[in-house]
């Protein structure tokens, strides 16, 4: 095991009927709070309601933005930051799914500078403040609700970047499952593949693989999401897997899984990102599609990593390493199938005679994230194994 620092603040707040708790939590930070959500799917399901009862009831002045898309975008962020500004608000308070939190997490840093908030998602600024943010989770997926991170896409331009910086972990994190009760089924899946690609990022990349507990931690945490989101496809309802998979999509990416494994990459994100920034694609569902095939690239080269994982997860026992780490990585993408998730370009509706495009966008990506290796050749190498 490499040495390590684990540190996060976040406090969570975690179980059904906790929402009530957003404004004593909130008031903590100050006195007028930019309230800021997507579009109507927290007003169908009560939980808008809910907020502002208990941010009221603390005395807090709400101020409301709305209107944050499915990764979000720039010049909506920028709206926002100018909003806050305006109306000179203390704290964030963010409900929503990951797009919300990071948007709040962007418009946080950004009111607290004149830069162009851009500037730190290219890594031209660094971020020395920002406003306190507050979270009201409503779907498992990114971890947005205990990391330091925060994903955004410059429409103009099609880069989908991220910072990660201390400044943004959210203050608190309120997380009811029962929030996610109504989660369709396709963005249900699309989260659990998410949970399962944050998981497991690091486990195939680790610099270091002598790293049994972060390994069993993973591999405990993937077949329990895939459990779960089998009961979830058919009882949307059921609270104690709604629950399991809300606390396994905060674990996945909240720094615990990747405490002293060394270095890691997170290369699939980095592809991705590529797709949901020139198309239009859930995240998920992007990663549904580059996961696989990037697993075949790497595999070809070391298949340690991936048979551990098709013996763990698959209980699957070629005769050779090589064979039962593509076996097992058959295995991943007939159940991302099987869930709903796309795992071809074609399935995503992303046509292939753009791969070297996606692969000119990705490398930038690569480039300014300091991945080694991931060339335009690479990328459309594993694009091509993603057909
Ligand atoms: N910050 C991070 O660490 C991190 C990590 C991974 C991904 N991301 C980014 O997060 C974004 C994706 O976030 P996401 O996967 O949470 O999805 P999302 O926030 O984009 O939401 C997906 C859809 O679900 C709807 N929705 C949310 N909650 C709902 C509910 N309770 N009932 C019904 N519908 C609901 C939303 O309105 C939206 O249409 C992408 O931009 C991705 O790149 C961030």
């Amino acid at each position: 095991m490499k040495n390590f620092e684990f540190w996060n603040p976040t406090k969570i707040i975690f179980g059904q009927d906790t929402i009530s708790q957003i404004g004593q939590e909130a008031q903590k930070f100050g006195k007028k709070a930019l309230l800021v959500y997507g579009k109507s799917s927290i007003k169908q399901n009560g939980v808008y309601d809910k907020v502002l009862k208990s941010l009221r009831a603390a005395q807090l002045e709400v101020v409301e933005f709305s209107g944050v898309k499915s990764n979000p975008v720039l010049s909506h962020v920028q709206k926002g930051i100018a909003y806050a500004k305006q109306k000179q608000v203390d704290l964030i308070v963010t409900v929503g799914g990951g797009s919300v939190i990071d948007t709040g997490k962007a418009i946080a840093a950004g009111a607290k500078t004149d830069r162009d908030v851009w500037d730190f998602y290219i890594y031209q600024a660094t971020i020395e403040d920002a406003l306190p943010v507050l979270a009201v989770l409503t779907l498992a997926a990114t971890g947005s609700e205990m990391n330091f991170t925060s994903v955004l896409t410059n429409e103009a331009t099609q880069q989908k970047y991220a910072i990660d910086t201390p400044w943004i972990f959210p203050k608190v994190s309120i997380l009811d499952p029962t929030t996610t009760y109504s989660v369709p089924k396709n963005y249900t899946a699309y989260g659990a593949i998410d949970i399962i690609s944050h998981a497991t990022e690091g486990y195939f990349t680790c610099e270091d693989t002598w790293t049994p507990i972060q390994d069993r931690f993973t591999e405990g945490l993937v077949k329990t999401v895939m459990e779960c989101t089998e009961t979830l496809l058919k009882t949307p309802t059921d609270y104690q897997a709604r629950a399991t998979i809300m606390w396994a999509s905060t674990l996945a990416l909240n720094g615990l899984l990747t405490a002293g494994i060394g270095y890691y990459e997170f290369p699939t994100h980095m592809i991705e990102h590529s797709l949901s920034s020139m198309y239009d694609i859930a995240h998920g569902a992007g990663l549904s599609i580059v996961t696989p095939g990037w697993m075949k690239y790497m595999c070809q080269q070391s298949p340690t990593r991936f048979a551990q994982f098709a013996k763990r997860i698959f209980g699957i026992h070629e005769d050779s390493t090589a064979k039962t780490a593509e076996k097992g990585i058959e295995m991943l993408k007939a159940w991302f199938e099987k869930i709903g998730g796309p795992t071809t370009l074609s399935a995503g509706n992303i046509p292939a005679e753009e791969i070297p495009q996606i692969a000119a966008n990705a490398e930038q990506a690569a480039i300014l994230w300091k991945l080694k290796g991931y060339t335009q050749e690479v990328i459309i190498e594993i694009l091509n194994l993603c057909r």
